[in-house]
């Protein structure tokens, strides 16, 4: 269970997240959906550590990210693509962060294998395309066999055959039990996958629910996002 509760993050004097609350449950696959700039990826970072909150607390089962004992084996996670040196081969990155996480080394094969990188895992990392270089991020988040996957804009880069095989990957997680939270600004993408919905604009939760609640009443996916995340009118507006 991921459970974020009340945040808040300034930058100088700007807020740019406001008590922003939501679950991720477990079984489940939730999107995390709003427009460039709404605060989807400040959520992930406080969420995974790599950022600290103003006010609130964002939790993994329960407990802030440097509180885990194993965070590899808890929470997996991608953020800006695999993470990787250019230098390194794909084998030699996935190796390194085992070996540095007390993890066997036999799950190299193995999550190579599962994202499709069985023939490139001696292919510098700076060769890969795009794609690849997703798969590789995948396949650095699955490593430790954790429980919840926290993927920040997965499908980046992946073409069209990549992104059906990323909704089964992630289907398949939440069908075992695990807990899937990705971030997205395409909610026809969202749709696809995700069981529940967590839609921020301007750094603030503006719907959150099960999907077909969430866009209930409106014609299309396309309208309920764009009328969700609609910025309110200013103060002398027109
Ligand atoms: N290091 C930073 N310093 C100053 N402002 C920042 C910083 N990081 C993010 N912001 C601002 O915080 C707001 C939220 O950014 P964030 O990257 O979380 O949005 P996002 O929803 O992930 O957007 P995108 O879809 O473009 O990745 C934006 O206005 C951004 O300019």
């Amino acid at each position: 269970m991921l459970s974020v509760e009340r945040l808040v993050k300034r930058r100088g004097s700007r807020e740019i997240l406001t008590d922003i609350t939501f679950r991720a449950a477990p079984g489940r696959v939730t999107g995390l959906l709003g427009p460039n700039g709404a605060g989807k990826s400040s959520t992930l970072r406080i969420l995974l550590g790599l950022d600290r909150a103003d006010a609130g607390t964002a939790l993994v089962n329960g407990q802030p990210y440097r509180h885990l004992r194993r965070p590899l084996r808890t929470v997996g996670s991608m953020l800006d693509g695999s993470g990787a040196h250019r230098s390194r081969t794909a084998r030699n990155h996935l190796s390194w962060v085992a070996r540095s996480n007390g993890i066997p080394k036999r799950r190299v094969a193995e999550v190579l294998d599962q994202v499709g990188l069985g023939g490139a895992g001696r292919t510098r990392v700076g060769r890969f395309s795009l794609g690849m270089g997703q798969r590789l991020g995948l396949a650095t988040a699955l490593l430790g066999e954790p429980e919840a996957l926290v993927l920040d804009e997965p499908v980046n880069g992946l073409d069209p055959e990549g992104i059906r095989w990323i909704r089964g990957l992630l289907r398949g997680h939440a069908s075992s039990g695990g807990t899937v939270l990705l971030s997205s600004h395409l909610m026809s993408e969202v749709a696809e996958v995700a069981d529940d919905l967590v839609v921020i604009a301007g750094g603030r939760v503006v719907a959150n629910g099960p999907i077909r609640e969430v866009t209930v009443g409106y014609p299309s996916l396309e309208d309920a996002f764009f009328a969700l995340t609609a910025p309110e009118p200013t103060a002398g507006g027109r």
